[in-house]
C-alpha cells in the first residue's frame, strides 16, 4: 500500500496540479504550447485529449521537467514543479515508443528504477525497496514476469511494468501517456481499475488519450489541448460533442446513425459516433440534445460516413 499523504504541508493537501500560463518552445524554434493553463485537484482522473500533435507529450515533458518553460510556472501538491520532481513526488509513465526495448534489463530492475529517489548515491536496494517492487509487481499482476527481460513483454504487459515502476516510486502525481495503446480490453480495464484505486487513495493522474469513448467512464476532469489548452474542467462539462469537434477539427470521424438505419418506426432519436480511430465516443438522443446518454461501443457498424 502507498504511504498517505502525512509528509505534506497539511495547507497543501487539497493542491494537486496546477499549470499557468506555460509555453514551450523547441530549440528548431517550435512554439509546441503557447500560454497553456489548467489546475486540477488531488483525487482525480483528468483524460488530455488532443489531435496527434497537439502537444500532449510535451506538456509531460514540461511538468516533468525535461524541456524548459519559455513563460509560467508549474505547482504540484503546492509547492513548485522543480521541488515536488527533487522530492519523487511525480512519476512519469511513459508511450511506449520513447523506450529503448534493446536494452537490456529485467522486469524488476525497471520496477526498482522508481526507487532510486529513495536510495542513496550507491544505489544499493534496501528490504523496503526489494518490497515496494514486489508489491508494486503484484498490484499491476505482473508478479511472475520479474525475472523476465522487458523487451520480451507484450505491449500491455510492458504498460502495467511501467506502471509499477510508478507506485515503487510512490509518486503522488502520476502522468501516463497514451497508457491504452496497444493494449487490449482487459489489460485496459485492469488499468483503469487501478487508476480508480489511486484515485481513492488521493493521486492526482493526467491520462493522454486518443480512447474517446473512456474518457466519460473513469476520467472526472478532461483537458482539451491543441497547441494550448482550449477548455478544461469536469468531464460532464468540457467532454462534449461541440467542445470535441472544436479540439478536433476533420481530424475526427463522425457517424450518424439515425431513422431507418436505427429504427423501424419513425422515432427520431439518432446516434452519433465521435471516434479519433481508438474506441469511440458515442452520444445517444436527439439531433441537438446536449443531455443525450453517453457510452461506448466497440465496433460502429454500418455506419454512414458524415
Ligand atoms: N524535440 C522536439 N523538437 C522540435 N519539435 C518537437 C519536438 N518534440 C515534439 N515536437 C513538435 O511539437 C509538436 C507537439 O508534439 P507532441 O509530441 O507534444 O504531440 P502529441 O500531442 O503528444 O502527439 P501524439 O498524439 O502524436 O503523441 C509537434 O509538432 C512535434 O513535431
Amino acid at each position: 500500500m502507498l504511504k498517505p499523504f502525512s509528509d505534506l504541508n497539511p495547507d497543501n493537501r487539497e493542491l494537486g496540479l496546477v499549470a499557468d500560463n506555460i509555453t514551450v518552445t523547441y530549440r528548431n524554434g517550435h512554439t509546441a504550447l503557447r500560454q497553456a493553463s489548467f489546475s486540477i485537484p488531488q483525487g482525480s482522473i483528468t483524460a488530455l485529449v488532443g489531435v496527434n500533435g497537439s502537444g500532449k507529450s510535451t506538456l509531460f515533458k514540461s511538468l516533468m521537467g525535461f524541456v524548459p518553460l519559455a513563460t509560467g510556472s508549474v505547482s504540484i501538491l503546492g509547492m513548485s514543479g522543480a521541488e515536488a520532481l527533487k522530492r519523487n513526488l511525480v512519476a512519469y509513465v511513459p508511450q511506449a515508443e520513447e523506450v529503448d526495448w534493446n536494452f537490456p534489463v529485467l522486469v524488476e530492475d525497471v520496477v526498482m528504477m522508481g526507487r532510486y529517489g529513495h536510495m542513496g548515491w550507491l544505489r544499493i536496494p534496501s528490504r523496503k525497496d526489494h518490497e515496494m517492487v514486489q508489491d508494486a509487481l503484484e498490484r499491476v499482476n505482473m508478479a511472475d514476469y520479474r525475472k523476465r527481460q522487458i523487451g520480451e513483454l507484450s505491449g500491455g504487459q510492458k504498460k502495467r511494468v511501467f506502471l509499477a515502476r510508478a507506485l515503487a516510486q510512490e509518486g503522488k502525481v502520476i502522468l501516463l501517456d497514451e497508457p491504452f495503446t496497444g493494449v487490449d480490453v482487459k489489460t485496459e480495464d485492469q488499468i483503469t481499475a487501478l487508476l480508480r484505486e489511486l484515485r481513492e487513495e488521493g493521486h492526482v493522474m493526467l491520462v493522454s488519450t486518443h480512447n474517446l469513448g473512456s474518457v466519460p467512464e473513469f476520467c472526472d476532469r478532461t483537458v482539451l489541448i491543441n497547441r494550448t489548452v482550449l477548455d478544461s474542467g469536469l468531464t460532464k462539462d468540457v467532454f462534449t460533442q461541440a467542445n470535441l469537434e472544436k479540439t478536433f477539427g476533420g481530424v475526427l470521424r463522425h457517424f450518424i446513425l439515425g431513422g431507418s438505419e436505427l429504427h423501424d418506426d419513425d422515432d427520431s432519436r439518432q446516434v452519433t459516433v465521435i471516434t479519433d480511430d481508438e474506441r469511440p465516443f458515442v452520444v445517444y438522443g436527439e439531433a441537438d440534445d446536449g443531455a443525450s446518454e453517453k457510452g461506448k461501443v466497440d465496433k460502429p457498424q454500418e455506419a454512414r460516413y458524415d
